[in-house]
């Protein structure tokens, strides 16, 4: 609830010397080794992880998530430059032998200066799960952070600057739509990497067409989570409690739709009731601490105005859904709000089928396999998914039938960067992580020899 700094938004002219000198950068850094590029990831990497602590503090400052989840948050980070500056090297193209001699082969080249626009969610991992792809293919990139959360992309481009990159080659210029606008329409822009909600992600495609920037969409969800009554539900209480809670809730991949085989629902509203009771709200900085403050006051009145909604529409609040003051004077004023599990949900009320990005799990009873997956995918979402069962047989089959760019089975909320991660349907294109990810950030060239004479097909 008090304000940390000022920043100022870039205009046009900002904008435009961001993007020069970007471009100066790239034509530097692309015509580098690709080991020369890992070389120089790696360093940014070492630094990450020797300050992680003080960062992972900044990152709960900066959003109000709980030290615990921003250590996570800033060990996925650094991974994620060790990850693609391991893959820095290994880009290559292919061979196709043809008629007389004759070949072509395809090289892979970066595509220019990408722009990364992130979420407040997740600041300073989204900016490297931006970023290190772009960079290991050769690129450039200007990253404009949320204005939420404006600080620690910051420490990000100093990081790189340290290790060695090319002056320009990673840079941040903050703001908000208009700045976000700028950028997604300048000629100077190859690609742009947008982390957010769907109704920006319409108008990001819509600027990004008139130039025909390629573009990569990781937007918003409202995903389903299914518990069968075969499943370990000690696990499945744990998992519901993971898909709900991280972050206050602020999750795009949350699978806030909960279906709970009928025989089972009393035990598992008991347990996930006792638990979600428990959960530690306060200071974030603590170490007991597991829910800190949500993102701004108007989100949370946003949030909790989803529970009243809830309430008229005849859910039942089981626990939670009010704004929680914490006793220490310091933390008055902040925004905080208990973790709430809605019973008594149907599939057309609200609280099921809107995003409501905050700390509300909705859940609903289902009777059979052939129901649960026509109501989970009835939906225009389709980031995540996840499944609890023992039967190994039904696991794979509803993974196969959930319209969701990623599955979970037997745990929800887990994203290595090794293991590719992005939307179906309105949550968008494209993916993040995983070796998939460098198709995003580069372009194929192919190059035809010829090894003998030209065809003289005129005839004359
Ligand atoms: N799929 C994913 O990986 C993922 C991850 C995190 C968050 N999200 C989604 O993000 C949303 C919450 O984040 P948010 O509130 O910051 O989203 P948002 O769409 O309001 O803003 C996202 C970013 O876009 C910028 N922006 C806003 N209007 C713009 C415009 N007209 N042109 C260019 N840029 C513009 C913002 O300044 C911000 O940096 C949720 O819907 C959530 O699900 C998705
Ligand atoms: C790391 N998580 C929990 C999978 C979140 C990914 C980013 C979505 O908001």
């Amino acid at each position: 609830g008090r304000k940390l700094c000022d920043m100022f938004p870039c205009g046009k002219e900002e904008v435009d010397q961001a993007i020069q000198s970007a471009h100066t950068a790239y034509l530097k850094w692309s015509k580098m080794a690709g080991m020369e590029r890992a070389r120089v990831m790696l360093e940014a990497a070492r630094i990450i992880r020797e300050r992680r602590d003080n960062i992972a503090k900044l990152e709960v400052i900066n959003n109000g998530k709980s030290i615990t989840e921003a250590r996570v948050d800033i060990d996925v980070s650094w991974q994620t430059l060790e990850y693609y500056a391991g893959i820095a090297g290994t880009l290559a193209g292919q061979h196709i032998q043809l008629p007389g001699g004759s070949f072509a082969y395809t090289r892979r080249e970066a595509l220019g200066v990408c722009v990364g626009i992130g979420a407040w969610n997740y600041p300073f991992q989204i900016a490297c799960w931006k970023s290190a792809p772009a960079l290991a293919c050769g690129n450039a990139m200007v990253f404009k952070p949320s204005p939420f959360t404006a600080v620690t992309a910051v420490i990000l481009a100093e990081i790189y600057k340290e290790a060695g990159v090319p002056d320009g080659l990673f840079n941040v210029v903050q703001g908000g739509a208009e700045t976000g606008t700028l950028l997604c329409n300048h000629p100077g822009v190859a690609k742009v990497s947008f982390t957010g909600s769907v109704p920006t992600g319409k108008k990001i495609m819509e600027m990004s067409a008139k130039t025909v920037k390629q573009v990569t969409l990781e937007l918003g969800g409202k995903s389903p989570l299914i518990i069968f009554k075969d499943c370990e539900l000690e696990n499945a209480v744990r998992g519901a409690l993971m898909a709900n809670f991280l972050t206050q809730g602020e999750v795009c991949c949350n699978g806030t739709r909960v279906y709970v085989q009928r025989e089972i629902m009393p035990v598992f509203l008991e347990e996930v009731v006792k638990r979600t009771k428990a959960i530690r709200i306060g200071d974030p900085l603590l170490e007991n601490t597991r829910m800190g403050a949500l993102i701004t006051r108007q989100h949370l009145d946003k949030v909790l105005g989803f529970v009243s909604q809830a309430k008229k529409e005849g859910a039942m609040v089981l626990c939670g859904g009010e704004a929680f003051t914490p006793i220490e004077p310091k933390l008055k004023g902040g925004y905080y709000m208990s973790p709430c599990v809605l019973d008594n949900c149907t599939d057309d009320m609200t609280c099921v089928k809107e995003e409501i990005f905050g700390p509300v799990m909705s859940v609903m009873p289902f009777d059979t396999e052939e129901e649960v997956l026509k109501r989970a995918n009835n939906t225009t979402f389709g980031l995540a998914s996840g499944v609890f069962t023992r039967d190994i047989s039904r696991a794979h089959r509803v993974a196969e039938n959930l319209q969701a760019g990623t599955c979970f089975i037997n745990n929800y909320n887990i994203s290595p960067v090794e293991v590719p991660f992005g939307g179906y349907k309105q949550s968008g294109f494209g993916k993040e992580n995983g070796q998939v990810t460098i198709e995003y950030y580069s372009q194929l060239k192919t190059v035809v020899v010829e090894m003998g004479d030209v065809d003289d097909y005129f005839n004359c």
